[in-house]
This record gives C-alpha cells, structure tokens and sequence, in this order.
C-alpha cells in the first residue's frame, strides 16, 4: 500500500467475517424437534429447545458430520477430541440464558479457502469453525429493532445446528468479500450440507476496521499488533450477499467520515437495518468475560480425530473448474458457469459423457440454463425431469430437428407445458423433413416467385433470402436454412 493520494489513501479498510451456516439436518441439534419451516410460530419446539429446567441435550451426529465435511473442505485441523461451553447472556431469543457453543476446543481450526479476485487467486485464512444452536428468531412489530412497538418471540428456529465460520481480518474491500461468500456457498451446497435457497440460512456479522497505511509493512501488511489494537464495530443481521456489500459500504464510510474528522471510531456492535439502508449503534462490544463462558457438562467431551479418515467430500468446486477446462476443453467461463453447483456439473457430465463435449456445454449452459434462469428456475426444479432434456440432446445430436426448434420451441414447451420433448416434435411436426419434401418446396418457390428469381439472376444475391423464407414456410420451419440456402443456388445454377 503506498500513501500516494491524499487522506482516504493513506486509510485501510480491514474487514473479518463471522458468518453464521445454518447446516441441513433433519433435526435439531440437540433434540429431535423437525428443522423443516412450520406453518405457524413455536409449532416445532420441546422442553430442550424451549431451555424448559432439567431438560437435557443430546448432539444430533448429522450436525457433527456435517461439521466435519466443511472441515475436511476447507483444509482445517480437525482435533482429536471437541468440547461444547455454554456462552451466557440474557436476551428474549434464548430462553436457557445461554447457548450450547463452542469456545477454545472448536471441531475446525486453521483453515482457508482460495478465492479468485479480478483473475487473482488467493487464501483467505479461515481462524476456526465452530458448531452451536441457533436462538429463535424476533419479530419486531411496528418499526425495527430500535423502534418496534412490541416483539413477538418464534422458537421454532431455536436449536437449528449451525456452524460459525470465523476468518481472519484478511479482506480489504466489499468486493472481496463478495468473492469469498459465493465461493463459500458454492462450497457449502457441494458438499450437501446447506441450502442457500432456505431463508436465513446464511448470516453475516461484518467486523470493519479502518487503519492508517503506516501501520502496513512495505507488502502492504498489517501486523497482528495494529489490527487488535484498532477499534472495530460488528455489525450485525446482515442475512445476504447484497446485504453484506451495503453494510460494509455504508460502515467504510461512517468510519472513514468519523476519521477524517478527527473522531474516534467506537469499538461498538452494530445493527445492519436492510430497510433504511444504515447501520445503528446497539451496544458496546461485549467482550469475552461478559459470557462467562463456562463448559457444558451436558454434553462429555466428543472424540472426532477418526471421524474425518471415515467421512468423505465430493470434488469440490475450484477443483472441478479446472478439470472440466482440461478435460473437455471449456473456457474458463462455461466451466464456471457449470460447475455453479453440484447439480448442474453432474448433469453436465453425464451429458457431456454420451454427446460431444461441447454440443453438451452449448446445451447445459447457455441453453437450459438461460431458460432457467428466465423463468426463475433451479436446475433442481426439474431434477426429475433431466432424462427428458438429454433426450432432447440426443434429437438434436442425430439431426433429427434442427437446433433452433429444439431450443426455442421444445425445450420452452417441456419448462411451461410439462410435456417431453417426443410429444411435442409429434405434435407440432418439428421432425426434420425428409430430403425430397425439401426439394420439392424449392422447386415450388422458385416457379411461384419469378420476380425475386429475376432479381436474383440479375445479380441481387439478397433475394436469395427471400426465397429461403418461402421454403421455410411451406416446409413448416421444419428445414435447415443453410441446406435450404444450398439447395435454391444449386437449383438456380441449372
Ligand atoms: N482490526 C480488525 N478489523 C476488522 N475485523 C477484525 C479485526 N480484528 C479482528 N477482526 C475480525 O473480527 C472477528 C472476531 O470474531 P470472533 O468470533 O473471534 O470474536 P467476537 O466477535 O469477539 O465474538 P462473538 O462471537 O461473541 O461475536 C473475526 O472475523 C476477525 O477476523
Ligand atoms: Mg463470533
Ligand atoms: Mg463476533
């Protein structure tokens, strides 16, 4: 970093994410109690996720292997042994007073996870993650949270396991964070332990920290010293990517503002209100001791170190990029676009397996995805439905209908309609017509339309296209263009 510009230059924006994962398990993390969404408030509770006295915790081993995937997926030390504490504090969303976390024994410490910036990879450290249950959930009736009426209380949410996944303060924009929470949800659905389409299923706590550029060393880095030593805020409820992005803006501003006019920044916790656009002061930062952190004699000490050798990830997405540009020799960008998730490079491959590899790119990527994505839809949608679309390949592969109907007339029909791509060739004749038909309708044009034969003999190559159109009609769509093309010259020659 060097101080070239003035003021704002000579400022470094320091930013380390906690972000909150809610993982997929049927069941809570420390009763049986559903995780599936209810149809009305506290429907999905019991004495142990309502912190009823002398209820008592039992780990669910989905939440624990799921833990450890993200573990393994992230290139974290996976301990021999982990512990749960209790962290307390008073607060409506915890009935219990506290919440089953935990604290210096996490299930994964020290890991990374590469990401790319404008072409640029690089690791961001991952400090720990951390398994723990979810508190309810608070619905602030009449304003927002510093200027509601009253508060209504939903417990169905508390005890839904999450992981927090603690990195280190190594971002220095909005856009880098960006970068890392995709990668990290792309990451996440591999592996199955998430569902980004689940509201809430992903919460952010931003820390932000401006910090003078002479604190950074000649690369540019600061050291451990300076960055502890900075005032930061937390700023908290920042439940999507979009959200994360403004409220770190919005925050880098307000600090920056403050700096400049000789202010101090306030080590605070901040609210991130997604309506007004704005962060709010909430509280001065807690800080370790006011939890009292104590451990959960609960729950015994859970030895994990063979967990990790016994449970195995699928290739993961940085990975699969790269092996799909060497293996079937897609650009960078259809590769990414294929690997987007799980479900998408799965079916890829098993296209790109029967057909030529790129037929199955144009297929996946451009076309079933556009049309997808046009109608707000997930490759998931139509999980059921994905034979169909190979199939729909195949006709186009064996030439039996021309491109241009297999994507603007079949493929729309199977999404909208329901029907599969057989069907609506029958119904609508889209089979490609046989040679002779073709022939003939040429023959046809040519002696229905003298005028246009006439200009083009007299050099108008544009009324050729004419002519094509005619055949186009008369064939019902059904006939290549070019073949058409082809076959009116030669016939013109004659
Ligand atoms: N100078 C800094 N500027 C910005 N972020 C920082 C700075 N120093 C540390 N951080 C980030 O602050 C976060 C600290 O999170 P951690 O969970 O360890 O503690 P906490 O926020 O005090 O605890 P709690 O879980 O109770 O909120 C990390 O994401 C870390 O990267
Ligand atoms: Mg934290
Ligand atoms: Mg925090």
């Amino acid at each position: 970093m060097t101080a070239q510009t003035a003021q704002r230059g000579d400022l470094v924006t320091v930013i380390g994410l906690e972000v909150h994962v809610q993982l997929e398990t049927d069941t809570k993390i420390f009763c049986r109690c559903s995780t599936e969404p209810a149809d009305d408030p506290n429907e999905n509770v019991c004495p142990v996720c309502l912190g009823l006295p002398g209820a008592l915790p039992v780990l669910n081993e989905g939440a624990v292997e799921a833990a450890v995937k993200i573990g393994k997926a992230i290139d974290a030390d996976i301990p021999e042994e982990t512990r749960f504490h209790r962290k307390n504090y008073y607060y409506p969303d915890l009935p219990k007073n506290f919440q089953i976390t935990q604290y210096d024994e996490p299930i994964c410490q020290e890991g990374e996870l590469e990401i790319a910036v404008e072409g640029e990879r690089r690791d961001v450290r991952i400090e720990r993650a951390h398994l723990e249950e979810d508190p309810g959930s608070l619905q602030h009736v009449g304003g927002s949270i510093d200027t509601a009426d009253y508060t209504l209380v939903d417990y169905n949410r508390a005890g839904t396991p999450l992981m927090e996944i603690v990195t280190a303060p190594d971002f220095r924009s909005a856009s880098e964070v960006r970068a890392f929470l995709a990668e990290l949800e792309e990451v996440l659905e591999y592996l199955g332990v998430f569902d980004a389409g689940r509201d809430g299923s992903l919460r952010i706590d931003a820390n932000l920290s401006i910090i003078e550029s002479e604190e950074a060393d000649e690369n540019g880095e600061i050291g451990v010293d300076a960055l502890e030593a900075a005032n930061r805020t937390e700023v908290k409820n920042i439940s999507s990517h979009k959200g994360a992005e403004k409220a770190l803006a919005y925050e880098e501003t307000r600090q920056k503002n403050a700096i400049e006019r000789g202010r101090v920044v306030e080590q605070e916790t901040r609210h991130w209100d997604e309506s007004r656009g704005i962060t709010v002061s909430m509280r001065s930062k807690e800080e370790e001791k006011d939890y009292r952190y104590f451990e959960e004699a609960d729950l015994p000490p859970l030895r994990v170190s063979h967990w990790k050798d016994e449970i195995s990830i699928p290739e993961l997405p940085t990975a699969r990029r790269e092996r799909f540009q060497s293996e079937y020799g897609l650009s960078e960008e259809a590769a990414s676009k294929l690997t987007s998730t799980k479900q998408v490079a799965d079916f890829y491959e098993s296209v790109a397996g029967e057909f030529d590899p790129d037929l199955a790119a144009t297929w996946v990527a451009d076309n079933l995805l556009g049309e997808l994505n046009y109608r707000d839809m997930e490759i998931t949608d139509i999980a059921d439905r994905l034979e169909e679309v190979t199939r729909l390949v195949e006709l186009v592969a064996e030439d039996e209908i021309t491109a241009k109907n297999a994507r603007e007339t079949v493929l729309r029909d199977m999404l909208d309609e329901g029907k599969d791509p057989d069907t609506i060739v029958e119904e609508a004749g889209l089979g490609k017509t046989d040679d002779d038909e073709v022939q003939s309708a040429v023959v046809e044009a040519i002696e229905e339309n003298p005028d246009a034969v006439a200009d083009y003999e007299s050099g108008d190559d544009g009324a050729i296209n004419f002519l094509v159109g005619q055949v186009m009609q008369k064939t019902g769509g059904s006939a290549d263009p070019g073949d058409v093309n082809q076959l009116l010259r030669a016939e013109l020659e004659d």
